[in-house]
């Protein structure tokens, strides 16, 4: 009998016995494991091996729960500080407790969750007890981490740890498991037969060259076969992230829906990112900490001088006959500041105010998926830049019904079916309306929006004279709805999960 090489080494590696796994013949032949892989495959067709599959669950400490081996549970650093401080008599202050710890940061929060669930104490109204009776030593949780200490993905069924404390630490991140498939190989008899008359190697041609074919010798070899069921490397290699991923699908649905995109500049004038929206000049989000303003150059050089004078009698005098300004000062000099912008109503202000004037007749449907920027904190559901889909209509007769309709269309080509409105303010809008989804994972309502119908006070000066429907809706949001993370930290910046982002994929 002939056989190619590698499973001729295959066949001398394994045993008639005793089962060997696939990576064990991998060391005996010193052959890649898909090698091994595919070569078991070929000599199970044969009938030459039985292969056997099951999977195999390991255990392995996280990082952080190295740590704790090291430093001790936060709960039980928490339970010896009380005790140190006499919290078994009475209760002492949770900050001197805490302080003597040497806790910190997330650390605390760690060890005030499980302080109470696992009977050190209690916690109430700032203070803290210890129960005398309670004993570290004990603690299912602590001990479990000793023993995993050392161990390196250990098979789940070697480790002495009971499975409800092996569950615990998992969902406390501080253990993880991981799941393989494990095939092991033994000889049938027919191999055992074949191999005491003798196999030979048989060479096998991998690729077909120019010298085989002119030379005719291609007729006479034997070709490798295809395994296309081998377990291949996986490579990582670059990819378009899925948040812009996603503001394409975004771009296309609402070219879909009959929307031309807009675009511009992203420091522009507050003229344009508030003035024209009738934003009091005096608006907190104006002055405020959150506006991201420019030092060099401080102004924008252009202003329409006949879009300028209308807005400031809006600002001043209000519109129509029975209409209220704000009775404030206005100013062009604050109008021409420039900032990052804040959201991308600006560029709704600069193409409702069209070539000239007064020059847009309706229907008008524009879009754009562009970035803004603000000074907030940074926290699971704010960043400092992020993208907005900003999208307006111009119609005659346009109604909550309709703008409601819009957003239900939208969102239900992301999967997205259960919107839900409340009513809100803007200066420029009224009525007004906030969106929120549902979180596929937590259940919570998430804000996903903001949206209403401009009001006259911002678009008779710019000489709109039908109604419009817009709105502003966070791209990252959508993202959270539509692939259930919880924290948008995880999709940018350095604490992302790139598991997430490598394994997400964004269907169109
Ligand atoms: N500019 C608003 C969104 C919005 C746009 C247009 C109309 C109403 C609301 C925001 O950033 O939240």
């Amino acid at each position: 009998m002939q056989l190619p090489a590698q499973q001729v080494a295959v066949l001398e590696a394994a045993n008639a016995d005793e089962a060997l796994s696939v990576d064990a013949l991998a060391a005996a032949t010193e052959l890649p494991p898909e090698t091994v892989t595919g070569a078991v495959f070929e000599l199970e067709d044969e009938g030459l091996v039985a292969v056997s599959e099951r999977t195999d669950e390991t255990v392995a400490l996280t990082d952080e729960g190295r740590d704790y081996v090291d430093t001790g549970l936060p709960e039980v650093r928490l339970y010896e500080a009380a005790l140190e401080a006499g919290a078994d008599a009475d209760p002492v202050s949770m900050g001197q407790v805490i302080g003597a710890s040497g806790l910190e940061g997330g650390a605390v929060d760690i060890a005030l969750s499980n302080y109470a669930r696992k009977g050190y104490g209690a916690i109430e109204g700032g203070e803290i007890t210890a129960d005398s009776d309670a004993d570290p030593d004990a603690d299912a949780e602590a001990n479990a981490l000793e023993a995993l200490a050392d161990v390196d993905d250990a098979p789940v069924d070697g480790v002495d740890v009971d499975s409800e404390t092996l569950e615990s630490l998992e969902r406390r991140g501080l253990l993880e498991r991981t799941e393989s498939t494990v095939r092991e190989v033994t000889l049938t008899e027919r191999a055992v037969t074949e191999l005491m008359a003798g196999i030979e190697t048989a060479e096998t041609v991998g690729q077909v060259t120019p010298e085989l074919l002119t030379s005719g010798e291609w007729e006479d070899v034997e070709f490798a076969e295809y395994n296309v069921e081998a377990d291949a490397e996986r490579f990582d290699g670059g990819k378009v992230h899925i948040l812009r991923q996603t503001a394409e699908r975004v771009k296309d649905t609402l070219v879909g829906m009959g929307f031309q995109e807009m675009d511009g500049p992203h420091v522009d004038a507050d003229f344009w990112i508030n003035d024209c929206l009738f934003m009091p000049q005096d608006h907190p989000a104006r002055t405020h900490w959150d506006r991201f303003a420019l030092e060099r150059p401080t102004h924008i050089d252009d202003l329409p001088a006949d879009l300028v004078d209308r807005v400031e009698r809006a600002h001043r005098e209000g519109v129509g006959e029975d209409g209220e300004g704000y009775h404030s000062p206005w100013d062009e000099d604050f109008a021409r500041a420039l900032a990052l912008r804040g959201h991308t109503t600006s560029l709704s202000t600069r193409y409702l105010s069209g070539e000239e004037i007064g020059d847009l007749e309706p229907p008008q449907r524009y879009f754009s998926v562009e970035k803004v920027y603000r000074n907030d904190t940074l926290d699971p559901t704010h960043l400092l830049e992020f993208f907005q889909i900003e999208g307006w209509v111009m119609a005659e007769d346009l109604s909550v019904r309709d703008l409601m309709g819009t957003f239900e269309e939208f969102y239900s080509q992301f999967g997205i079916e259960d919107i839900r409105f409340k009513p809100h303010y803007n200066p420029y809008t009224e009525p007004s309306f906030e969106l929120f989804g549902t979180h596929p994972t937590t259940g919570e309502l998430v804000e996903i929006g903001n949206s209403g119908i401009f009001r006259e006070e911002m678009l008779e000066p710019l000489g709109v004279e039908c109604d419009v429907m817009a709105w502003g809706l966070a791209l990252e949001r959508l993202l959270m709805l539509m692939y259930g993370f919880e924290d948008i930290r995880d999709i940018h910046g350095t604490l992302c999960d790139l598991e997430l982002l490598r394994d997400t994929e964004v269907t169109y």
